[in-house]
């Protein structure tokens, strides 16, 4: 296969390979998630994608335009039971020193070459393998792709809908390796294969233009080999290959075959835009490019960029086979999970239903709806004989292919029952798979007489029982739900409380430790103190001593005076004097 087909399919958005619905009133709803680590180019990929720059970097802030859905701290939560919590505003240019992840969501609306209108909600997963322990990630966009499938199931299931309700499920995780160029990494391997079970996985490989050619290929083969050992599920494009007419669709064929060979994809991406000027014509265009001191890079050079491909495949080509893949085959699978479980049920035993006995029905339906009440319903295989009561006779065919189907479809909710159900729900067209219809309509023919007998041994009407088990299930999702809060916030709760009593203790060992050093302190000072004051007394005694010395020093000093007055006494007219005096008293 050349890149003059890839291209072709590329750039040709009118193309009659591209196979999705296009309204011309309703904008087509698709949510992309990006996921991989600090710097691998996811943002740099969806600006480009988009043609605008809505995904900021870590670098800057976080825009107005983008939502938080949840923010987990490592710090608060108890591993492996996180929780999702709406917590305070992410900030982005502080994402590499918070250890945790947020869920972030970009909503923009852009069209497509055939002017068609795409909404697309763009999640990226900020913090996503910067954690030492990695888990919280997982678990973190674990959590919220199967909330997302818990709404519409909720949805689907209830009786007066909510017309204002979004499906709001992830169609494609686009997953950017790191590019390290010696393959996946257990972080990648891990993630991808706990994620495969709720999103479309296709992996990425970002900055492909740091490789040399020989590199990424060696790059990409190495990915190829570790997604084979590992079984990592990612999206396979030959998904439908079966479906499809050897010769009608021959295009479609080698397209598929193509982009399996190709990946993972390997993109580069710019934000800027270059003006440059054929030499051969000498028409100037705007093209998107890296600049680099040796010159520019195209991402849209087949030759080293498979980001034209990808675009393609994302908006275009694929667009509605992955819309397609999340409902009928990762959604009902989790909805058969999730009803069997909530029932009480393995797939097998569902499966087998098949006899239906109404003996204690009425009694069970008398009932409020409750857990026991749904286990008790669908035990008996009343689920999904009550759907087929209510439907008319096509869909009673279709809800019993449903359980032929090689796909593993809901045993208790034919597609077009969830449909009837839900016809409310936005974007129809996802509802919709062409793959299940091509198979329920062949083995219709076959099981029809079967349907029949199937039918009479139900009883009508059960349009009762019918409200009953679309109040019931709603509920118990939610009740599920409140239990799994109520579990998480009890965890953090506990977790905190831990943290707390770590504190204290450590509060009290410190407040002991200062205790003991006051007391030592304490200690010194009264032995200060007590130096201090012999020292005074020691010196208060001094001055009195001195003052003898000084009194002892005068006296000294008044003998001499005395002493040398006599001595001047005798050498002058003084002795005259005294002898006067002498004279006077006698
Ligand atoms: N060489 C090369 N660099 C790229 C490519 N795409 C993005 N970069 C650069 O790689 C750096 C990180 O790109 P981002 O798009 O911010 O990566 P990110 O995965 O979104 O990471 P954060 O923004 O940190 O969350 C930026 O400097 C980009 O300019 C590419 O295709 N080739």
């Amino acid at each position: 296969m050349n890149y003059s087909f890839s291209l072709q399919g590329a750039n040709a958005g009118g193309s009659p390979m591209i196979n999705y619905r296009k309204d011309a009133k309703k904008a087509i709803k698709f949510t992309i998630m990006v996921s991989g680590e600090l710097g691998t180019g996811k943002s740099t990929f969806v600006n480009c994608l988009l043609d605008r720059n809505i995904m900021p970097h870590a670098y800057e802030g976080t825009p107005v335009a983008q939502k938080t859905l949840t923010f987990t701290l490592a710090a608060t939560v108890a591993l492996p039971n996180t929780s999702v919590l709406p917590l305070s505003q992410f900030d982005a240019s502080t994402a590499n020193e918070e250890p945790g992840i947020a869920l972030t969501e970009t909503s923009v609306e852009v069209l497509d070459e055939d002017s068609v209108r795409l909404h697309l909600n763009i999640i990226d997963t900020p913090g996503f393998g910067d954690n030492l322990n990695n888990e919280l990630c997982f678990v973190e966009i674990e959590n919220y792709l199967k909330q997302q499938f818990d709404l519409v199931l909720a949805e689907e299931t209830r009786i007066r809908r909510n017309p204002r309700f979004v499906d709001t499920r992830v169609h494609v995780l686009l997953y950017f390796i790191t590019p390290t160029g010696h393959g996946l990494r257990e972080l990648d391997v891990l993630c991808m294969k706990r994620l495969a079970k709720y999103v479309n996985i296709i992996p990425v490989i970002g900055r492909a233009d740091t490789f040399t050619e020989a590199e990424l290929k060696h790059f990409k083969n190495q990915i190829k080999i570790d997604i084979e050992r590992f079984n990592v599920p990612v999206f396979q494009f030959d998904n439908f290959m079966d479906e499809y007419d050897a010769d009608e669709d021959y295009d479609l064929i080698q397209e598929c075959k193509f982009l399996t060979k190709l990946q993972p994809f390997a993109v580069v991406a710019s934000e800027q835009n270059f003006e440059i000027r054929d030499i051969n014509t000498g028409e100037s265009k705007t093209i998107k490019a890296r600049q680099y001191p040796w010159g520019l890079v195209d991402i849209n050079n087949p030759k080293y960029s498979d980001f034209p491909i990808l675009k393609s495949v994302l908006l275009g080509s694929h667009l509605q086979d992955l819309k397609d893949l999340t409902h009928d085959f990762l959604y009902e699978t989790y909805r058969t999970e999730r009803l069997s479980k909530v029932t009480g049920k393995s797939d097998d035993a569902l499966e087998d239903d098949s006899q239906y006995e109404g003996s204690d029905n009425q009694q069970i339906l008398a009932a409020v709806p409750s857990l026991s009440n749904l286990a008790q319903l669908t035990k008996n295989g009343e689920v999904s004989m009550l759907m087929n009561e209510t439907q008319d006779e096509t869909q009673v065919d279709e809800s019993f292919v449903v359980k032929s189907s090689p796909k593993p479809k809901s045993m208790l909710f034919s597609e077009e029952e969830s449909q009837k159900l839900s016809p409310q729900i936005n974007d129809s067209a996802s509802f919709v798979s062409s793959s299940s219809a091509q198979s329920g309509t062949s083995a219709r023919t076959g099981l029809d007489s079967t349907n029949q007998s199937f039918k009479r041994m139900s009883i009508a009407p059960q349009r009762h029982q019918l409200r009953q088990i679309s109040e019931t299930v709603p509920y118990v999702i939610r009740h599920e739900r409140i239990l799994e809060r109520q579990q998480k916030l009890e965890e953090i709760e506990m977790a905190s409380a831990r943290e707390l009593a770590n504190r204290a203790a450590l509060l009290e060992q410190k407040a002991a430790e200062l205790k003991a050093k006051e007391k030592i302190l304490l200690q010194r000072l009264e032995a200060a103190k007590k130096a201090e004051s012999q020292r005074n007394s020691v010196e208060t005694k001094r001055p009195e001593d001195d003052q003898s010395v000084l009194e002892l020093k005068d006296n000294e000093k008044e003998d001499s005076q005395n002493y040398t007055e006599i001595h001047d006494d005798e050498d002058g007219d003084d002795v005259t004097e005294v002898e006067e005096e002498i004279h006077e008293q006698h």
